[in-house]
């Protein structure tokens, strides 16, 4: 795709503070009036990235969703894809694609028409200081996975090592993509992706090689984007 047209799908949005960050990015759709408004029955949740940890962990993703979002809407236990924490690594990746291979089957997941991988309505990304997003880590062999739609690393070099991860292919064919970062610990990581003109090369960290098919929007706060 064209520099230019890649640049007409990407958007960024810069809020005074994370609250009206979280407004805006509909975070608080778990409150009222929200939560009364919507069709929880037809949402599908999944997760990008996982640590091969159990549920209740203070590491797990899973416990962060549930303690912030699903523990207050009423999505149906069996629309929620939580990762196998009863499994190695390698399992768990096998058993997740397994998972979304059955859903695609079963016409709850499409797949892409341009790529033929599984393509999400949304996905929420973060990004951590040294512009990893999922597990997928700069430098790491995972970056150029392009025939699994679910992997898993053992050497992750943020803890804890072991993490299972939706792979690029999958995440580049959703069709709505938000990156969010607040805070001033990814400032640096934010200029590298999204600032202009210095070299450093925008898609050289794993956050710079997000792309959605739909549109993508990084949703940061003034300090994530002080150096902008
Ligand atoms: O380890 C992970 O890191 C990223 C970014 O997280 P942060 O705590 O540095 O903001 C996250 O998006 C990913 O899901 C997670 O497993």
């Amino acid at each position: 795709m064209a520099a230019e047209e890649e640049m007409k799908k990407k958007k960024v949005e810069i809020f005074d503070t994370e609250e009206e960050l979280a407004v805006s990015l509909a975070r608080k759709l778990k409150e009222p009036p929200y939560v009364g408004s919507l069709d929880w029955s037809k949402w599908h949740v999944f997760w990008l990235d996982e640590r091969v940890v159990p549920k209740g962990h203070p590491d797990s993703n899973y416990k962060l969703a549930f303690d912030g979002f699903l523990s207050y809407v009423p999505i149906p236990v069996e629309n929620v894809y939580a990762i196998n924490d009863a499994l190695p690594a390698e399992g768990a990746a096998e058993d997740y694609e397994n998972c979304v291979r059955q859903l695609v089957t079963k016409k709850v997941v499409p797949l892409s028409t341009i790529t033929g991988f599984p393509a999400f309505d949304l996905m929420l990304l973060g990004m951590g200081p040294d512009g990893h997003v999922a597990s997928l880590f700069p430098g790491h062999p995972l970056l150029n996975e392009n025939e699994r739609w679910v992997t898993y690393i053992k050497d992750s070099p943020k803890p804890p090592p072991e993490r299972i991860t939706f792979t690029f292919p999958v995440i580049n064919s959703s069709k709505y993509i938000a990156v969010v970062v607040a805070g001033p610990g990814e400032v640096e990581a934010v200029r590298k992706v999204l600032g202009s003109g210095d070299g450093d090369g925008h898609d050289s960290l794993p956050a710079g090689m997000v792309s959605a098919e739909g549109e993508l929007t990084w949703f940061l706060d003034k300090d994530a984007a002080s150096k902008l």
